[in-house]
């Protein structure tokens, strides 16, 4: 992490397989180069995007350590997503993660499919916070593991020591985002992590985000949190709304469907495959990401008249 805290943009890898199934390595590292040359402030290995749930631990092994290559050449932060259901396992997979020596924080879901009181969750990551030798993001997104959170048990969890940021996922921005941003402890982040909030979440003062679709555009999506620093509104508006077109199209059919296909289409990794039950993308899904990128690409960012001429 920078002395500064979490910010910016951090790209969750996705994972890409050769043709035989197998984890295309060299593909990853390449990719993973790829978006931190182009202005990601770090990678995630093993979000929801890398789908950690299909891979073996060897795999999940690999993923992480061909990322943190590329972190360490280019002086990029490397959050490694773990934990799960029970709090113990979760406190044992942290350690085991700090015993590699290369992840800067820890991105851990709150705890998914047991759907305990927020008591609970607070209990859980105030054990983990407690024992993990890494810094914890906390993984709020409740669409996917049955647990929502709260605005005050957000920034309960921010106050404890270790805690050092959210990855703010609700599918909305809703009343929570609101509040919490409003009354943030400190040294707490939000980083967004649904792709078609990111800009709203800035504008209420998040620090970045944690966004698949930004494999895809990843100086833009640099540029819009660096708008938002300097408070270049106009910039910041257009980007906002091209960049929340982009998304959409990713996010048309369930991660990462869609942006393998787009790399794959792209050339930027071997295959488009996911693993089951995940399905590839339809090709109306890739024609209408492929379409929102051309648009993005049109864009030119330097000039802000231009920019407002190409507005729709
Ligand atoms: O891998 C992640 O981290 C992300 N996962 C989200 C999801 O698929 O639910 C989406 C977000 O872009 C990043």
């Amino acid at each position: 992490m920078n002395p500064h805290g979490i910010h910016g943009i951090y790209v969750p890898m996705v994972t890409p397989y050769d043709a035989d199934g197998s984890v295309a390595s060299d593909a990853l590292r390449d990719l993973a180069r790829s978006v931190l040359a182009e202005g990601a402030a770090g990678l995630v290995a093993l979000g929801t995007t890398g789908e950690p749930a299909l891979l073996t631990v060897r795999e999940k092994s690999e993923m992480v350590a061909v990322c943190a290559q590329a972190c360490r050449e280019f002086g990029a932060p490397l959050i490694v997503g773990t934990g799960g259901s029970a709090t113990d396992r979760s406190a044992r997979e942290l350690e085991e993660l700090a015993g590699t020596g290369v992840a800067d924080a820890a991105l851990v879901p709150a705890p998914p499919f047991v759907r305990p009181s927020l008591a609970g969750v607070l209990a859980h990551f105030t054990h983990l916070a407690e024992h993990s030798p890494v810094p914890l993001i906390v993984y709020d997104v409740p669409y996917r593991t049955g647990c929502a959170l709260d605005a005050p048990t957000l920034r309960a969890l921010g106050r404890l020591p270790g805690v050092v940021g959210v990855k703010f996922a609700h599918g909305t921005v809703d009343h929570d985002a609101v509040d919490l941003l409003g009354d943030l402890p400190p040294g707490f982040a939000v980083l967004a992590g649904d792709d078609v909030f990111l800009a709203p979440l800035l504008a209420l003062g998040a620090a970045g985000g944690v966004l698949a679709s930004a494999h895809l555009a990843t100086a833009r999506f640099a540029e819009l949190v660096e708008a938002w620093d300097k408070g270049d509104l106009t910039r910041a508006r257009v980007l906002g709304h091209a960049l929340a077109r982009l998304s959409e199209a990713v996010f048309a059919e369930p991660n990462p469907a869609v942006v393998k296909a787009v790399l794959a289409a792209q050339g930027r990794i071997p295959t488009a495959a996911v693993r089951l039950p995940l399905l590839p993308a339809s090709g109306d899904a890739v024609a209408r990401t492929l379409s929102a990128l051309n648009a993005l690409n049109a864009l030119e960012c330097s000039d802000h008249r231009a920019l407002l001429r190409a507005q729709p």
